[in-house]
């Protein structure tokens, strides 16, 4: 990572008992997402790069020096926007008088992002004239996150900004803030307390426990490792970036294709062809063979080599972790069939996978 691509965060300070330390080189683009239990920091963190808690330590945003030994720049000059999850909009102006309040404010020749523009991301051309009293929650969110963005922000701090909507309105707003993702020139860091958003929306992970940092790397990389709470979850899953290749009417099914192989899909017609995807596939839904079985119901079998058997995650159940090429696998065994089939670190093996699907 080059400096001028880099959010270099270190950072050390004690509220009460509490303590955060922290030193994190992270992507300055695309959404890292800060994740751990309730309590280990993830806010702190994010008020410590806001200016918002005091610490000590250094904060550089793409090359630019935010605070350190002997300067610390004041929140107002800290060209960041903050979306949290409660959103307060000013009750007595329309959507559109609230996104111009923080538009107005910045300097013509400093707008990076044009009215029309945030209007159209966030998809809120027919809601200019309500006001915020008439907008569903996951409206108020959008509104909120457009009016952050037309600001002009150089880094975008966004604190569960979905956790107080119904499973709804999530759903409807989660395309809104891929697009950004993916459009967007700005860094987001994204707190969630969700697996299912982070394995949607992030493209890096921070782990965080206890205020210290106990992962941090890409998605795909961080949901395969056997030794944080994500692989220990009932739910544990590993996520796939794939390409739609084929599109099989005939079956319904679609066929994704990834580096180290091929699975087939619940069809997705939505979805065209050529389409880059992320594919979800839970850690249970996945059995290992020493030979491939073809006389049996399960169509995907992926050719791979096992990685690492790590210690029993509960009494009798073991997680295995299998590379497919470069793409690391899940799968949640029993003890006893880790045994019986003598597996162990380097052992060529058939993944037999029961379900997959697109994450959602
Ligand atoms: N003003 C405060 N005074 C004392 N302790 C505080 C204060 N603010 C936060 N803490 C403590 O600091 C720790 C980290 O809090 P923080 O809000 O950063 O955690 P979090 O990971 O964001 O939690 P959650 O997911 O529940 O929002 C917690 O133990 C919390 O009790």
């Amino acid at each position: 990572m080059s400096a001028n691509n880099t959010i270099f965060a270190r950072f050390h300070c004690h509220i009460g008992d509490f303590t955060l330390k922290v030193n994190l080189n992270l992507p300055g683009s695309g959404l890292t997402a800060l994740f751990g239990h309730s309590g280990c920091g993830k806010t702190t963190l994010l008020r410590c790069i806001a200016g918002l808690q005091p610490a000590s330590g250094e904060l550089v945003v793409n090359g630019d020096t935010w605070h350190n030994a002997h300067e610390s720049r004041p929140v107002h000059q800290r060209p960041l926007a903050y979306v949290f999850q409660e959103t307060s909009l000013f009750p007595h102006l329309s959507v559109e008088r609230n996104l111009n309040y923080g538009y107005r404010r910045v300097p013509v020749n400093q707008r990076r992002i044009q009215f029309d523009q945030a209007v159209e991301w966030l998809g809120l051309a027919c809601l200019l004239k309500r006001m915020p009293q008439k907008l569903s929650g996951g409206e108020r969110q959008r509104v909120a996150i457009a009016r952050a963005l037309l600001t002009s922000p150089q880094l975008l701090l966004m604190d569960e900004p979905l956790s107080a909507l119904d499973q709804a309105s999530k759903r409807e707003i989660l395309p809104y803030l891929e697009r950004l993702r993916d459009t967007l020139a700005i860094p987001i860091l994204y707190v969630s307390h969700s697996v299912a958003e982070v394995a949607r929306l992030a493209d890096h992970v921070v782990m965080l426990n206890q205020g210290q940092v106990t992962a941090s790397g890409s998605l795909q990389q961080t949901l395969a490792r056997t030794d944080q709470p994500f692989g220990l979850e009932e739910s544990a899953a590993i996520i796939l970036p794939a390409r739609i290749t084929t599109q099989d009417t005939q079956w319904h099914l679609s066929l994704a294709e990834f580096d180290g192989g091929q699975l087939w899909l619940p069809s997705e017609p939505r979805i065209p062809v050529g389409s880059d995807v992320r594919v979800q596939v839970l850690a249970r839904d996945v059995s290992l063979a020493l030979s491939a079985n073809h006389d049996q119901s399960i169509q995907n079998l992926i050719h791979g080599r096992i990685d690492e058997i790590a210690e029993e995650i509960s009494p009798g159940t073991s997680l295995v972790r299998v590379l497919a090429g470069k793409t690391p696998f899940l799968a949640r065994l029993t003890t006893r069939s880790v045994h019986t089939l003598g597996l162990s670190p380097g052992k060529p093996v058939w993944l037999q996978i029961k379900a997959a699907a697109l994450a959602d």
